[in-house]
């Protein structure tokens, strides 16, 4: 049986709604591919301490979360299934330092599909971009 991975990722959103989006680095699994930050879930963590941990550890700040997830999705690679927990945070404070990624962008919802994201992460770019239309 394929490994399954869970992984918690960050839509931080900014004031004028636009979203953080990182491009993971050639040193990193699917490089040059772009994603919502975050990374796995340790043992005995819980999903909101991992995203807070992650993010600090990619880009030196901390993001406070909301305490619901905003979507969950499952995607199978050719070596590993993830599933994939999307969870909404803002930025408190310090700008973003990049120390793994390659690069990052923050885009309005409606340019987000203009990316080449990781497989996993289009059902969730999909629903920030309908969520928006409901508006
Ligand atoms: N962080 C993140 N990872 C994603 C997303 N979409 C997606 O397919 N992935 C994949 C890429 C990686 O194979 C895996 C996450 O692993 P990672 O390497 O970023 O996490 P980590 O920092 O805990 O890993 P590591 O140090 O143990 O290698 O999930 C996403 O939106 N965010």
């Amino acid at each position: 049986m394929k490994k399954k991975i869970r992984v918690v990722a960050a839509i931080i959103e900014n004031d004028k709604q636009d979203i953080f989006c990182a491009l993971r680095s050639q040193a990193m699994s699917l490089p040059n591919m772009w994603e919502f930050p975050g990374g796995k879930v340790e043992q005995d963590e819980d999903i909101f301490s991992a995203l807070q941990r992650e993010i600090q550890e990619e880009f030196n700040c901390l993001i406070a979360t909301d305490s619901v997830i905003f979507t969950e999705t499952t995607h199978d690679y050719d070596s590993f299934t993830i599933n994939l927990i999307a969870i909404k945070a803002k930025l408190i404070d310090q700008d973003p330092v990049l120390t793994e990624h390659a690069q990052y962008v923050w885009l309005q919802r409606e340019n987000l599909l203009s990316l080449n994201w990781a497989p996993a992460d289009i059902p969730i770019v999909e629903q920030l971009i309908n969520e928006k239309n409901r508006h």
